[in-house]
């Protein structure tokens, strides 16, 4: 199935409810679970991502399909290393290719026991949960941030606490951040100085909890605004001005493609000033779910671009390097990569695709940084919509309610 996309002519002022973060709360139905919490979570995300979570918390079975969820996969692996009982989770089909052996043998070294269904180093997982003894360990921190926080939050219950040494350059660094805030949130503090993160032993002390709205999906407005009219404007409700989500540096980084923020009572304001860079170059070790934001939206605008910093890009729910190689290719931007970790433009085209089908890869994020490109391309198609569910279900009908045209 796909749908065609048109966008309006003209945008003018107007106003979006934004989903909740999924990754505020996957961590917060974990950390309501490990403190026992009576509290029911206030505007728990409604993404697939989450359901997959709730899922497993509503359910009697052993055994759990957690999708293409990678938060989910990986925060249960270590919740359920600690559930006393023998556990199977396994995912989508594209969940069976992402690693997961860091965390796996982090958690057989801390007096976990978990093999391998099917093949080495991913899931589907079986899982023989007992009480674990921590202590020291050595692992990689360049490969996903999400081991770490999943490790971190079951530390304060492991018999020694837990000390991670994280070799490598330390990727997705503010979900770290993320998931020690809210850790200590619910009573704990743990201790963080360069490469060395110290977990005591604790019992968390249960909190009442609000989901924030979800920064990496503002990401998607900020690029409708940059693509759309001068004097276009959205407010964005829900947003923390201080949020702990490191993708609220989308606002800083928008600046750069013509995109003014301002905070007020009502929310956060974008308004498009019509002043853009020449150039767009920017790393995204700390932010890797904005890069397709930034690539759909610099191109549109016609900036070239140099992204680094992507490597993660390619495990995660699609090699999404190549995807977007693929797929701006067929409006006619050629793009150059290195294959492993950056996507550059200097500007060079070709003719675009006749009736275009932009091919989203069961990728949410593909399908949504490739919508608002209608503002600036006239009508082409989008194949698979409904993956956006796995963190925006609403983002359709948001981009109805404000004028663009989607039927199919
Ligand atoms: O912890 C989290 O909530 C997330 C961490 C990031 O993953 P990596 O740490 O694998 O880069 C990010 O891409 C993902 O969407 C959500
Ligand atoms: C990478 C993502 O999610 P996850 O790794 O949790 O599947 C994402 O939402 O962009």
């Amino acid at each position: 199935m796909s749908i065609t996309i048109q966008a309006p002519k003209q945008l003018n002022k107007f106003t979006v409810e934004l989903p909740a973060s999924k990754s505020i709360s996957n961590r917060l139905l974990i950390l309501n679970a490990l403190s026992y919490s009576p509290h029911p979570i206030k505007n728990l995300s409604d993404s697939d991502d989450t359901k997959a979570m709730l899922q497993v918390f509503n359910s009697n079975s052993n055994h759990f399909d957690i999708g293409a969820a990678g938060t989910t996969m990986r925060f249960l692996t270590a919740y359920l290393s600690k559930i006393v009982g023998e556990w199977t989770i396994t995912g989508s089909t594209r969940m069976k290719q992402r690693p997961i052996a860091v965390l796996v043998d982090a958690l057989n070294q801390l007096g976990g026991k978990i093999e391998y269904m099917e093949k080495e180093g991913y899931p589907p997982l079986r899982i023989f949960g007992s009480s674990l003894t921590g202590g020291e360990l050595e692992l990689p921190g360049d490969i996903s941030s999400q081991y770490i926080s999943a490790l971190l939050m079951i530390g304060p219950a492991m018999e020694n606490g837990l000390k991670l040494r994280l070799t490598g350059e330390i990727t997705s660094r503010p979900y770290i951040h993320l998931t020690l805030k809210l850790m200590e949130m619910y009573g704990v503090k743990c201790h963080w100085k360069d490469n060395i993160i110290t977990v005591p032993v604790a019992n968390y002390k249960p909190v009442e909890a609000k989901v924030e709205s979800d920064w990496s999906a503002a990401s998607y407005w900020f690029e409708i605004i940059a693509l759309s009219n001068p004097g276009a404007a959205v407010t964005l409700k829900g947003l923390d001005r201080y949020s702990w989500q490191g993708d609220s540096a989308v606002a800083e980084l928008f600046k750069k493609l013509g995109v003014h923020s301002k905070f007020s009572a009502k929310g956060l304001t974008l308004t498009n000033t019509g002043e853009s860079a020449g150039k767009f170059s920017h790393d995204f070790t700390k932010e890797p779910d904005l890069a397709q934001t930034f690539a759909v939206t610099c191109a549109f605008l016609n900036i070239p671009f140099n992204l680094t910093g992507l490597h993660t890009l390619k495990i995660k729910e699609t090699d999404r390097i190549q995807a977007l190689v693929n797929e701006l290719g067929k409006f006619g931007f050629i793009l150059n990569t290195n294959n492993k970790d950056n996507l550059v433009w200097k500007g060079d085209k070709k003719e675009a695709d006749t009736d275009i089908e932009v091919a989203t890869y069961k990728d949410h994020r593909m399908a949504m940084a490739f919508a608002p490109a209608a503002l600036k391309h006239k009508s082409f198609k989008i194949a698979d919509p409904t993956v956006v569910t796995k963190s925006y279900p609403a983002f359709w009908e948001d981009l109805k309610k404000i004028g663009f045209e989607i039927t199919g």
